[in-house]
């Protein structure tokens, strides 16, 4: 199946600061990879290295195979992106932006027009004035002008930015969309958990310049963590267990002990507390879902 874009031990300083720390992952066609973090987490400095506006300091990006460091032309080629507001002229059609633009690249037919126009499902719309149209139609027209030359990338940042609910749910649905039938991997960055969620394959999180933690969206998570709540009657005995056999973090809450582990843990350490004669009355597990995950590594008040 190939990778879309794999990063390779990237790493970003501007004068002395550190503003990307090893950043490593790889996205897959077809698949949209959220990439989530709150302001100043680094996202926009990934993206600009991503879509070659800014050096990468060490570590490389390769796209479709190509590294930006060694075929920067060849590389950036394969990218499309709105990284800042969509370029547009206002007081021209929707379909004369996109052909002002296809003009500028080699290899675009009016058939290839069509079908980004279709893909972002902006037919209707399409030769009215940009000017007229809302937030949510210059984005999707923006997403459109990105992918007329057919990259393997999408990159999108924060495309729900200033959006109503009705257009977040509208462009959830065309990114989706053109993700599968273009099989293009798109990437969004947002600040926002509940915006991208439910459009995401999977969710990377960054804070501070690193990779906390890389979360699939749709169940099977990448990290089989999970909370278990026992409830024992011997709680300092088993915390001691716990604590010193497993190396856990064990908090107390009310009747319960509550540990964060890996699942493939549970049954050993059950047997180990039945071995040393603590009665058990109640067992209880959570998956982490990625709000949780979300949460525990970015800190509730620093997301909005
Ligand atoms: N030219 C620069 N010089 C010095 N520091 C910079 C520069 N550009 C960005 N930074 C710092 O790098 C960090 C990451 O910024 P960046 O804009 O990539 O974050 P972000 O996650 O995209 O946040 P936002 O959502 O607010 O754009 C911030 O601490 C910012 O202050």
């Amino acid at each position: 199946m190939g990778i879309a874009m794999e990063l390779r031990n990237v790493y970003k300083s501007i004068g002395k600061k550190e503003i990307i720390k090893d950043l490593s992952f790889d996205i897959k066609p077809g698949e949209v990879f959220g990439f989530l973090g709150p302001n100043g987490a680094g996202k926009t400095t990934t993206i600009r290295m991503m879509v070659g506006l800014m050096k990468i300091t060490s570590g490389d990006i390769l796209i479709n195979g190509k590294s930006i460091a060694k075929d920067y032309k060849g590389a950036v080629k394969e990218v499309g992106a709105i990284v800042e507001n969509p370029e547009m002229y206002p007081f021209m059609s929707g379909l004369k932006n996109l052909k002002h633009y296809a003009r500028m690249m080699d290899g675009i037919d009016d058939e290839r027009i069509e079908e980004v126009i279709k893909l972002v499902g902006l037919e209707k719309a399409i030769k009215e004035k940009a000017g007229r149209y809302s937030l949510g139609m210059r984005q999707r027209l923006g997403i459109a002008q990105a992918l007329l030359h057919r990259p393997s990338v999408l990159i999108l940042d924060e495309p729900t930015n200033g959006l109503d609910p009705a257009g977040i749910k509208e462009i959830r649905q065309y990114i989706r969309r053109l993700a599968e039938e273009e099989n293009v991997a798109v990437i969004v960055s947002s600040h926002l958990l509940s915006e991208i969620e439910l459009m995401c394959d999977r969710i990377g999180i960054i804070k501070n310049g690193e990779l906390i933690s890389i979360q699939s969206v749709n169940g099977q998570e990448e990290e089989s963590a999970v909370t278990v709540s026992i409830e024992v009657e011997d709680k300092s005995a088993s915390r001691e267990i716990l604590e010193n056999d497993f190396d856990l973090k064990v908090a107390e809450e009310g009747r319960y002990l509550s540990i964060k582990l890996e699942k493939e843990l549970i049954p050993t350490i059950i047997k180990k507390l039945a071995a040393q004669d603590i009665n058990i009355f109640e067992v209880n597990v959570r998956r982490t879902s990625l709000e949780d995950k979300f949460f525990e590594v970015i800190g509730e008040n620093t997301i909005a």
